[in-house]
């Protein structure tokens, strides 16, 4: 799936659009500090479930970040790493479909074209829900994220979504008891917290009764 043959590191360019660092300077109870920090987009999540099929629709992919922790924590060197040791399908992560605002746009709008093109449900704007928003990454980086309910049938799926441009994503289909499992037991598929809260957000308020 994630079709990676060789990875390697190098400097974050002055210029990169998506990850700006900064040394934030402060006096806090008279006593001048400093605290390292990541200026990084705000974004959107849905939790999207199909009625038809009574599934929730996650995205699967890999990730730099998660392959990069995985490596070092085991005390390994990312830099042109032995891919037969360290399998890049060991930063695949489960996710919400999500995506970073960095277009003038609104919000919801952008939320509806993730849905379209990660998962490829075409879905009026009016028909995803804004559900709460909270802070990501609070030590380092403290982006916005805002998470939204959408519910699509098999009569929205428009294409079979996977990203737009250079992306390699996955839709996969879990049942609400695979999905329960994810949370009651944990799992080791690399969900970051924002699609655990959705899970359990929504078998807390939308899930059928048994
Ligand atoms: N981040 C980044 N760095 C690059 O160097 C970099 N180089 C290219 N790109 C491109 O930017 C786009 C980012 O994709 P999305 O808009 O779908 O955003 P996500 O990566 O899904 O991130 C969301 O979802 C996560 C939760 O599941 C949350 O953790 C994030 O906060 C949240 O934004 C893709 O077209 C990708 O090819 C980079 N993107
Ligand atoms: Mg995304």
């Amino acid at each position: 799936m994630e079709q990676i043959t060789k990875v390697w590191l190098g400097p974050l360019p002055a210029d990169s659009p998506y990850v700006k660092p900064f040394r934030f300077y402060y006096v806090q109870n008279g006593k001048e500090k400093n605290w390292d920090l990541l200026k990084v987009h705000d974004s959107v999540s849905i939790v999207l479930y199909n009625t038809t099929r009574q599934k929730l629709i996650f995205v699967k992919q890999f990730r730099p970040a998660v392959f990069h922790g995985i490596v070092t924590t085991d005390g390994g060197n990312v830099d042109n790493v032995d891919l037969k040791k360290y399998p890049p399908s060991l930063g695949c992560t489960m996710e919400l479909c999500a995506g970073i605002v960095d277009k003038d746009k609104s919000w919801n709008e952008i939320a509806r074209e993730e849905v379209l093109e990660e998962c490829g449900y075409d879905v009026p704007v009016e028909r995803v829900e804004e559900v709460m928003t909270y802070r990501s990454g609070v030590g380092s980086q403290g982006s916005k994220q805002k998470m939204y309910y959408c519910e699509v049938t098999d009569a929205d799926k428009s294409t079979s979504g996977g990203g737009v441009d250079d992306e390699l994503i996955e839709v996969v289909e879990l049942s609400i008891e695979e999905a329960r499992k994810m949370v009651q037991q944990g799992s080791d598929n690399n969900s970051p917290p924002s699609c655990l809260l959705g899970v359990m957000w929504f078998l807390m308020n939308k899930a059928p009764k048994q």
